[in-house]
């Protein structure tokens, strides 16, 4: 009898030293030594005036929350460690813009980090509406925090929608679809009800996670925008919306 009990609590220790190092190797592969020394400089820069709590965790990155000297700030840092940025390859080594970087894990993610600032920025010349892009320094990724008081304004879905705000709120997106392709030369390339926030003040969708956002020069962009859209008409199938694949395209690629 009391040996099987020492056995159990021997198991249960063993359980619990296994679960801290799972949550140590999560975060410990993002703060990795580079990492925390871009970090250390960042806040001798006074970009960074504190450090907050995981908004969301991913293979790729985590994104934490951050006090700056005027606003929240968003830091998303890519795990260097990851194996996924093999998925990163469909995207960058196509893209006119990362033809000559070196194929070793950490330039390839260092441009992808640069990518989505830029990405960021041309986004919101287009007006369409993201977070507003602070800097990119190797793996990490500074930008404004979309929330109030450390909270980040939920999913889209996880937004629960009333009458026609859905409806409202799908036209918006359709939009930022549009001045994203047309005037951005962009396709989002991961668009869902996972990378957009909504606004709770005004039901103003915001788009996120441009890393991946290629030019339309790219061979595969407009795959890319066919999947984009039957995501978005997926998603919002729930809420009666019956358009087709062929009329949004339309209406986003429109002379
Ligand atoms: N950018 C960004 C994101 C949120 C955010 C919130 C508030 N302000 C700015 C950004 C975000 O969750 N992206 C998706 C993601 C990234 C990494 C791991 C899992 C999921």
């Amino acid at each position: 009898e009391k040996k099987i009990k020492r056995i159990d609590r021997a198991k249960d220790k063993s359980r619990v030293r296994e679960k801290d190092s799972e949550r140590l190797k999560v975060e410990e592969n993002v703060f990795d030594i580079p990492t925390l020394k871009i970090l250390y400089t960042l806040s001798n820069k006074g970009i960074i005036k504190a450090m907050g709590g995981a908004i969301s965790t991913g293979k790729e990155a985590n994104v934490f929350y951050a006090e700056g000297p005027d606003k929240e700030l968003a830091v998303k840092i890519y795990r260097i460690a990851s194996s996924t940025f093999k998925a990163m390859d469909a995207y960058i080594m196509k893209d006119p813009r990362f033809t000559n970087i070196r194929n070793n894990k950490r330039d390839i993610i260092f441009a992808w980090t640069r990518k989505e600032l830029q990405n960021l920025k041309r986004a919101k010349s287009a007006g369409v509406r993201v977070p507003e892009p602070v800097l990119a320094e190797k793996n990490i990724l500074i930008m404004e925090f979309m929330g109030e008081k450390e909270i980040p304004y939920p999913l889209l879905k996880n937004t629960y929608l009333e009458g026609d705000e859905a409806k409202l709120i799908f036209d918006t997106v359709v939009e930022y679809m549009r001045l994203l392709y047309k005037k951005a030369n962009l396709v989002h390339a991961d668009l869902s009800e996972y990378n957009i926030l909504i606004d709770p003040k005004d039901l103003t969708p915001i788009f996120i996670d441009m890393g991946q956002s290629v030019t339309l020069e790219h061979p595969n962009s407009q795959e890319f925008l066919y999947r984009d859209v039957q995501n978005i008409l997926r998603f919002f199938s729930r809420y009666g919306i019956k358009d087709k694949p062929e009329e949004l395209l339309k209406k986003i690629q429109a002379e």
